[in-house]
């Protein structure tokens, strides 16, 4: 029988009507007791690690949870955690860089309804959570309404629907139907690989989504505050140098020693800075190229690299290396 560990965290899954709206209140017992036969698919054993609606998700909680998969990582087969949505796509990417070369599954689920509403949609998301964690199969991956989607290409696309995940820019890796797990492509196990844990992070990370008539000057306040910027642009990814010069600002930032990565504000395709002259301006030699990344994952993505190195180069060549499947090039 597999043995399974249940990591929780809050988010609207553990959530009591209170006097203010939901309020995060159920512990694992809670959680689990509401999830009667488990014990005969699998083992669980679950420990509470923070109960937090995810608006209010850190990057230290991000830590405290690859911690725990790694403390207690030889004793299990596999791990769920439950979580908030709001803020779960961001979490799945973080994990998925802090905890690398897994030979086991780390699965976070969550629900749009909490589990004690007639209508939840907790029940199928833990259940088929477990049903994936316990594959044969290692990495980081969401599962929500019947899908498994790759840590790093989760978003949250929809406030309400059941069908609140998409993922971005990589095919699902398999849909669940009750017991059945079915892949969309054939995975390898790639066995003896030790895992690594690395959790070193620099949090000083701006994200700045572009509008017609941005101030230049609010770039300028960004100098002192960050040590990295992600820009979402616009299309195919390109920067403003006429009217409101924002090209210029950049180049400021940059010459300042401050890594900036390019990415787009549609969701699907990514970016291509060589096809227009608004992209080709931007100086592609020190420019981060996000590629076809999601800003959840490249938020996470950069604030891991920086906690490693903080010379523009290398922070360069990292970002725009492929891990666990952030980037398709
Ligand atoms: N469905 C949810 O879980 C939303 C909730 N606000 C959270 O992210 O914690």
């Amino acid at each position: 029988m597999k043995k399974l560990m249940l990591l929780t965290t809050g988010g609207t899954i553990a959530s009591l009507e209170g006097e203010n709206g939901l309020v995060p209140e159920m512990n694992a017992d809670d959680i689990l007791r509401h999830l009667p036969g488990f014990n005969l698919l699998c083992q669980i054993d679950s420990k509470a690690l923070i109960n937090i609606d995810s608006t209010n998700m850190q990057p230290e909680y991000w830590v405290e949870m690859a911690n725990a998969v790694y403390e207690h990582y030889e004793e299990y087969d596999g791990f769920v955690i439950t979580h908030g949505t709001d803020t779960m796509a961001y979490t799945s990417a973080a994990l998925s860089y802090m905890l690398q070369d897994l030979e086991k599954p780390v699965v976070v689920t969550g629900s749009q309804i909490p589990i004690s509403f007639k209508k939840t949609d907790a029940k199928r998301n833990i259940a088929d959570a477990v049903r994936f964690a316990c594959e044969e199969i290692g990495g980081v991956y969401v599962v929500f309404d019947g899908r498994v989607i790759q840590g790093t290409r989760a978003i949250k696309l929809r406030t309400k629907s059941y069908d609140s995940f998409e993922s971005i820019n990589y095919p699902y890796i398999a849909s669940i139907y009750k017991e059945h797990v079915e892949y969309s492509k054939p995975l390898y196990l790639v066995e003896n690989k030790k895992m690594k844990l690395d959790t070193s992070l620099c949090t000083d990370v701006s994200l700045v989504k572009l509008f017609p008539g941005i101030k230049p000057e609010f770039f300028d306040c960004l100098k002192d505050q960050c040590q990295g910027i992600v820009i979402e642009s616009y299309g195919s990814g390109g920067i403003p140098f006429q009217g409101r010069n924002i090209l210029e600002k950049l180049n400021e930032l940059i010459a300042c020693g401050i890594p900036i990565v390019i990415t787009t504000q549609c969701l699907e395709e990514g970016e291509d800075m060589e096809l227009y002259e608004v992209g080709r301006k931007v100086n592609q030699d020190v420019i981060i190229r996000s590629r076809n990344m999601n800003t959840e994952a490249i938020v996470p993505k950069l604030m891991w690299v920086l906690g490693k190195t903080q010379d523009p180069q290398k922070v360069k060549e990292l970002m725009e290396t492929p891990i666990a499947d952030d980037i398709t090039l």
